[in-house]
């Protein structure tokens, strides 16, 4: 999902480094010091012709829509460069603000398009077909939150060319990020969200991060917005590439380079992958309402995902010792109450329902890898005494991973859905930091946090997994590759990736279901 347009050199540290706003600003003005006035703009604009002409590579029309700052300078500039790169190509340029107002470095760029010989046009021409290019070039990381102001001229005009691009039926080449899209959250600005989904199938949509990547394009509304990440980093880590001006707001988890899998020690045995014991499902005895299932799809998960031991404790009052045969024998089945918690990796609360409440103190007491998720994180959010519990196994040396989609998370935290989603990075590391543990906050985007540490965005996955049962999948896989003694952030961000990429490398011929996904987890 992200493509390196560009040389650049990756840092040591795992995963991509993310920059937020400020960061980016801080970058670009060291940068930017050691550089010939308006050569970051060039380069810019030479990298979205660039990309414009691989993405499009029979395009007779490319539209640009330009804005009033330095995101329209890049597209004027591309502008130039594309009207000399590929002089058959009708480059039609629409813009926000006349040149006397750009900023100078924009102005400029706005001179070496007139130059070139661009056509100037009002808007986007309608008779753009699906070969040609739309390139939006309106808003970039200097996106304010206008909402409290009467709209100006420029912003009515900006809106108006927004809303064109997003209904565009070609292609979209977005520079730097979708224009509105905030680049440290991934959250449209209210306004400027596309208000309707388009009649026809969405055209499809790229996106040129320029110098740092940001948060905002992985994860909320950004994986939509931005569609295929590119990266160009304009020469920067050719010049400073290990010890950039500013940290990293997050970092993007990338495939291993080992492969999926470590390769297994001759002289291992099943001790050496650990035991996984699963402590969940309600039963219909309960309240008629069974989720054994839940509790099922995690054992069947860790037991393909190479856990050395599987247990399964179901809360299943009707569960009847006669009857307790496991469809799968390598999965024991045990009574929660026979069950010792103090060696083995616990996942606990898939399906747990109200029946996993009693059985929290014991397991926050004596589990030392504990994977939270659903209604044991449900029942915590309800209990001060239960939330205590969990905080201070940190004060213990246990460890614990918390799983919530993003309502869980919000119980946890008193709060919405619509304020986890504002700000997923943010909601993550309050989680890590309210339980002292390591937080996984589910959706598009998976977010892992953990106390003092820079989070992670989960790169893969996609919308097959929107469906009941994937969330008790990530849980079980988590425990199993905690199981075999990494750290709990190395598991959560692992079983994110590896659970993601099941889905996106998913052979079409098969029909998704979180079951057939839990066993193509070997
Ligand atoms: N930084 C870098 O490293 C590099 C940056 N580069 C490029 O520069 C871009 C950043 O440029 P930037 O700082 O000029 O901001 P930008 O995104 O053009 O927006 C500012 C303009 O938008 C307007 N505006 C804002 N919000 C609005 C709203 N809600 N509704 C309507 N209007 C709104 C705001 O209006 P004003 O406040 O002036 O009225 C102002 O005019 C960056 O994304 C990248 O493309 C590359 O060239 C090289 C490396
Ligand atoms: N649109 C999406 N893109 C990527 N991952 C998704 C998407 N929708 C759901 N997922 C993933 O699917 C899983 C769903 O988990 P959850 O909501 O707990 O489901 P359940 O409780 O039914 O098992 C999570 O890992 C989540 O990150």
């Amino acid at each position: 999902m992200l493509r390196i347009a560009s040389d650049t050199t990756p840092t040591s540290a795992p995963g991509w480094p993310l920059f937020d706003t400020a960061a980016t600003r801080r970058i670009e003005q060291d940068y930017a010091r050691q550089l010939p006035t308006h050569t970051l703009m060039q380069r810019a604009g030479l990298a979205v012709a660039r990309l414009a002409m691989a993405i499009a590579p029979h395009a007779q029309r490319i539209w640009i829509a330009c804005g009033p700052g330095n995101n329209g300078g890049d597209g004027f500039e591309a502008a130039a460069q594309l009207k000399a790169l590929r002089p058959l190509s009708q480059v039609l340029v629409s813009e926000v603000r006349a040149p006397q107002h750009l900023p100078a470095d924009a102005k400029a760029s706005w001179l070496r398009a007139q130059a070139a010989g661009v056509q100037w046009v009002e808007q986007c021409p309608e008779y753009m077909g699906a070969q040609d290019l739309c390139i939006d070039a309106l808003l970039g990381i200097g996106l304010q939150d206008k909402s409290t102001t009467k709209p100006n001229t420029d912003q009515r005009r900006l809106l108006q060319l927004l809303q064109q691009v997003q209904r565009s039926s070609c292609p979209v080449l977005c520079v730097d990020i979708a224009s509105g899209l905030n680049a440290d959250t991934g959250q449209y600005l209210t306004e400027l969200a596309p208000t309707a989904v388009p009649e026809h199938h969405p055209s499809p949509r790229h996106t040129l991060a320029l110098l740092t990547l940001h948060p905002g394009l992985f994860t909320s509304q950004g994986r939509d917005a931005c569609g295929q990440v590119w990266w160009d980093d304009l020469g920067y880590s050719t010049w400073n590439a290990q010890t950039p001006a500013a940290a990293p707001a997050a970092r993007l988890s990338t495939r291993p380079t080992s492969g999926s899998q470590p390769a297994r020690p001759h002289s291992s045995h099943k001790g050496s992958y650990g035991d996984v014991v699963i402590l969940g499902g309600e039963g219909l005895g309960h309240r008629g309402l069974s989720m054994t299932g839940a509790a099922w799809l995690a054992a069947l998960t860790a037991l393909h995902a190479g856990a050395g031991r599987v247990m399964l404790a179901l809360l299943d009052a009707e569960h009847r010792t006669d009857q307790a045969i496991s469809p799968w024998p390598e999965i024991m089945l045990r009574q929660p109450q026979a069950q010792d918690w103090h060696s083995a990796t616990v996942v606990c609360g898939c399906g747990g329902g109200q029946a996993i409440e009693p059985w929290l103190p014991t397991v926050l007491q004596q589990a030392p890898r504990l994977v939270l998720d659903a209604d044991a994180l449900n029942a915590i959010s309800q209990s001060a005494s239960l939330a205590k519990l969990l905080c201070s196994r940190a004060t213990r040396q246990q460890s614990a991973i918390l799983t919530p989609h993003p309502l869980e998370a919000a119980r946890l935290l008193k709060t919405d859905t619509q304020s986890v989603q504002a700000d997923r990075l943010r909601a993550a590391s309050a989680l890590a930091q309210q339980f002292q543990c390591t937080a996984l906050l589910k959706g598009s985007g998976t977010v892992i946090a953990s106390p003092a540490s820079t989070p992670w965005i989960n790169s893969s996955g996609n919308a097959l997994l929107a469906r009941g049962g994937t969330g008790d999948v990530l849980a079980g896989l988590t425990g199993a590759i905690w199981a075999t003694g990494c750290t709990a952030e190395q598991a959560a961000v692992q079983a994110a990736f590896r659970h993601g990429q099941l889905a996106d490398e998913w052979p079409a011929h098969i029909p998704f279901s979180a079951s057939v996904l839990a066993m193509h987890l070997g």
